[in-house]
């Protein structure tokens, strides 16, 4: 597939009955790079985030990656343009072995088609040892190599992740779209799935739009950072800028009222 395009965010808004998630949203992910969207509870960022994928639809606005406009196509022609997305809970069959949940993740790169494989025609035989050879790349490059055989069900929570991860990458996508990739991760997990998102950033140059919570994750991995409050981006920058940024500091100090937790605070 081509070289990997800018994602352009332009006066993105999303209105539920009234309620208005995101009001004129603008960023730009640049290609190669990890762009994080953060902000406090209930600022948009999982709107946001449907909308690129296709499962919400965008009341105004674009977002055009490359020469595509992605508002108003299904979630499946968005991941036919190589962007794959990971889900925030766990998404793998937990019998299937990981090699086999990899493998389907390359269902949109086969050829032959599982009709053929069913015929066990010669083409299609080395066909599937070709993406078996890439699956055990990729899983190698998670540092799954080793799980490969195992049911995905059987593995310890962050590395369930990571074969999602894996699942992902083997759709040799453009863009990735990681949703709290950390969330409920042991703070190895976190340090060791960070350190695999930023291999996928440097070594196959995918551009990468992260939304996350942990803010040490955030400022350790992204490039840039979109802050978003009530569904207003209120800055927009380096993550060193933004961390400093007033408005950003107010934002997240309110969050205490409103949650009474602190959570995400920068
Ligand atoms: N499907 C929906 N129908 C109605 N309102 C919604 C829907 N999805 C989100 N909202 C509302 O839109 C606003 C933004 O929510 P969103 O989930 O995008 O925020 P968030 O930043 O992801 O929050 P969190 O960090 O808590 O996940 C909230 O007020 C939320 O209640």
């Amino acid at each position: 597939m081509s070289a990997v395009p800018p994602l352009e965010v332009r006066g993105l808004t999303v209105r539920f009955a009234g309620l208005t998630a995101l009001d004129a949203v603008d960023f730009t992910v640049r290609p190669g790079t990890v762009h994080a969207v953060i902000g406090p509870n209930g600022a948009g960022k999982s709107t946001c985030f449907n909308v690129l994928s296709g499962v919400y639809r965008a009341t105004a606005g674009s977002v055009r990656f490359g020469d595509q406009e992605l508002t108003g196509m299904r979630p499946h022609r968005i991941a036919e343009l190589g962007v794959a997305r990971i889900f925030q809970n766990l998404a793998l069959p937990p019998r299937a072995t990981v090699a086999d949940s990899l493998l389907l993740g390359r269902h949109r790169l086969t050829r032959a088609g599982f009709m053929a494989a069913g015929l066990r025609l010669p083409s299609a035989a080395r066909e599937e040892r070709r993406h078996r050879e890439r699956v055990r790349e990729i899983a190698a490059f998670v540092g799954l190599e080793r799980q490969l055989d195992q049911p995905a069900g059987t593995l310890a929570y962050g590395q369930q992740k990571l074969a999602e991860l894996a699942r992902a990458l083997c759709m040799e996508p453009r863009l990735l779209l990681l949703d709290e990739p950390v969330a409920g991760m042991t703070a190895d997990e976190r340090r060791s799935t960070a350190a695999v998102i930023a291999g996928v950033r440097d070594s196959l140059g995918i551009s990468i739009v992260l939304v996350e919570h942990d803010m040490g994750v955030v400022m350790r991995l992204a490039d840039a950072v979109t802050v978003l409050d009530f569904g207003r981006r209120i800055a927009d920058g380096a993550p060193g800028d933004v961390q400093n940024d007033p408005a950003v500091v107010r934002a997240y100090l309110g969050e205490d009222d409103r949650t009474g937790d602190g959570e995400g605070r920068p």
